[in-house]
């Protein structure tokens, strides 16, 4: 999202506006699924130590590769914008060697500074685990760097996609922070109750339906002359191109549930360090 388009914070966190990227990025992960799909599962690069040797160290060539690329990035300054978020530790990152951009502050730093809001791990976990061995052939074809190349632009979009929790949550809490002020205050929080507030069952059907839809198209092929070619599922699956089920699984299994996960995180940090005087300002807006 372009934080320095000058707009203000009432803007940025119009929950329309943040839908809008999230729709974005369907596009994106969709697109980078299809890529990852042209090689085989190539298991090894997800191996620890498979490549100790080589690499001088006991993680994997996936996890090598992530450092790497991250490394660049951060140089760049990439971690410094509120919507990104490294695999590797920050702290293991480069500092950015040019100056900082000046971002509106948007959300709540001890909420979005908070370790349990990063759930980094658990995307490469399930895209390891569940997401590759579904899109590819199980097979090793040698291509460690396309391959892993493919997987990093998945999980750098998945991050984004799912830590955008964060800004739907701010928006949902200054939208209504009576709703949520009495969840958060409970001992221990009302995770449930919280839960409840930020789930939307028809934003999520939609985006399901939205979702086939986009993978049907971009996963789709052309005839000689140009004209759509009419494929069933079955056909495109067959054709290695994409498996729609695949696809609408990853968001239905995972992806919606770790970004509520961290739409809750957020929410019950989102009063740390907050003084009483403005949660009561909040309260008595109810
Ligand atoms: C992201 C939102 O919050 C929740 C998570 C959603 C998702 O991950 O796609 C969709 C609707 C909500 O259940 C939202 O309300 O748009």
């Amino acid at each position: 999202m372009n934080f320095t388009s000058g707009e203000d914070a009432s803007q940025l966190l119009s929950l329309d506006r943040i839908r809008g990227q999230l729709i974005r990025l369907e596009d994106t992960i969709i697109f980078s699924l299809i890529e990852r799909a042209q090689f085989g599962l190539n298991e090894k690069i997800y191996q620890a130590g498979a490549f100790k040797d080589e690499l001088d160290s006991q993680g994997s060539w996936l996890e090598w590769f992530l450092y790497e690329i991250e490394s660049f990035h951060a140089k760049a300054r990439r971690y410094t914008s509120p919507d990104e978020h490294s695999f590797t530790p920050l702290e293991k990152l480069p500092k950015p060697v040019i100056g900082l951009q000046a971002y509106p502050t948007l959300l709540h730093d001890p909420a979005a500074r908070h370790p349990s809001v990063n759930v980094n791990s658990k995307i490469l976990d399930f895209y390891v685990k569940h997401i590759v061995p579904g899109i590819t052939p199980p097979l090793d074809d040698g291509n460690y760097g396309s391959a892993a190349t493919r997987d990093v632009e998945v999980l750098q979009a998945l991050s984004r996609r799912i830590h955008f929790g964060m800004f739907v949550s701010e928006s949902k809490f200054l939208s209504a922070p009576q709703d949520f002020i009495p969840h958060i205050l409970s001992n221990p929080p009302n995770t449930e109750a919280l839960a409840g507030l930020i789930t939307k069952p028809e934003v999520e059907a939609k985006l399901l339906i939205r979702l086939r839809n986009k993978a049907r198209v971009y996963g789709g092929e052309m005839n000689a002359d140009g004209t759509v070619m009419e494929l069933s599922d079955a056909e495109l699956k067959a054709r290695g191109k994409i498996d729609i089920e695949q696809v609408v699984g990853m968001y239905r299994d995972w992806v919606i549930p770790l970004t509520k996960d961290v739409e809750v995180d957020y929410l019950i940090h989102r009063l740390d360090g907050v003084p009483r005087s403005q949660i009561d300002a909040w309260l008595g807006q109810s």
